[in-house]
């Protein structure tokens, strides 16, 4: 469904990306590992459209992302793609079953489809009981997966996610892949996660194992 091929990306003399290639499909968890420094979130980014490689292609559903045009890329980004980063970022004025409506207001669904759908995830993600408290309010691991909800809630066909688990302790993350296993089984998203915990990438579906800005899987 969503495949890099032979990227390349140079940010000054530092080579990020030297030739590096992997695919994910519908319904699978591919995880990028590899030590710091070696490229994993530069081939996160150019996978899902945010940074431009120098060279190589990235290719969606039939469709060069590489060739497509600014306004075209965003507007598929959003509608197809979801993002979780290391830090919830949730906004912190809002509870978190606002957070986890939000990006759906904002693309216009009606009410009644918003709550029910937010109802759903936050079910799926065992957090109904906090939905109403702000961010700083509940654990790192219930605010982790309130991002991952918001990050569904439209239902992308890829969820990009940088190192989801890092800032949680083990059992936290645990239930973080959990949600996003189960959100690949249900509703056939493709993830693409960075990780560099072993207990994480165990449970991938597909393992990339980055070194010096080239891939192997
Ligand atoms: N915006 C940037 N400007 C300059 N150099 C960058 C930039 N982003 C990444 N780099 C460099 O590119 C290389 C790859 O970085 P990247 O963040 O992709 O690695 P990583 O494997 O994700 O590392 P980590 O596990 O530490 O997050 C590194 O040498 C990094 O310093």
């Amino acid at each position: 469904m969503l495949s890099a091929e032979k990227l390349t990306l140079s940010f000054g003399k530092t080579v990020a990306l030297a030739g590096a290639s992997a695919t994910v499909h519908r319904g699978e968890v591919l995880a990028l590992v590899g030590p710091s420094g070696s490229g994993k979130s530069t081939m996160l980014y150019c996978m899902a459209g945010l940074l431009d490689p120098d060279g190589g292609k990235v290719e969606f559903d039939g469709r060069i992302l590489t060739k497509l045009n600014d306004d075209v890329r965003s507007d598929l980004r959003r509608r197809e793609f979801g993002f979780v980063f290391q830090f919830a970022e949730l906004v912190p004025e809002l509870s978190l079953r606002e957070n986890v409506s939000l990006p759906l207001e904002l693309n216009g669904v009606s009410r009644r489809e918003r709550e029910a759908r937010v109802d759903e995830l936050l079910d799926r993600l065992g957090i109904a009981e906090q939905a109403g408290r702000r961010p700083a309010k509940v654990s790192g691991g219930q605010a982790q997966r309130a991002a991952v909800a918001r990050a569904m809630a439209h239902r992308p066909r890829v969820l990009f996610a940088d190192e989801p688990t890092g800032a949680l302790d083990s059992q936290n993350g645990t239930l973080v892949l959990d949600a996003l296993l189960d959100l690949a089984a249900v509703d056939e998203t493709a993830v693409v996660l960075v990780t560099h915990d072993p207990e994480i990438s165990a449970r991938a579906h597909r393992v990339v194992q980055m070194r010096d800005g080239v891939a192997t899987s």
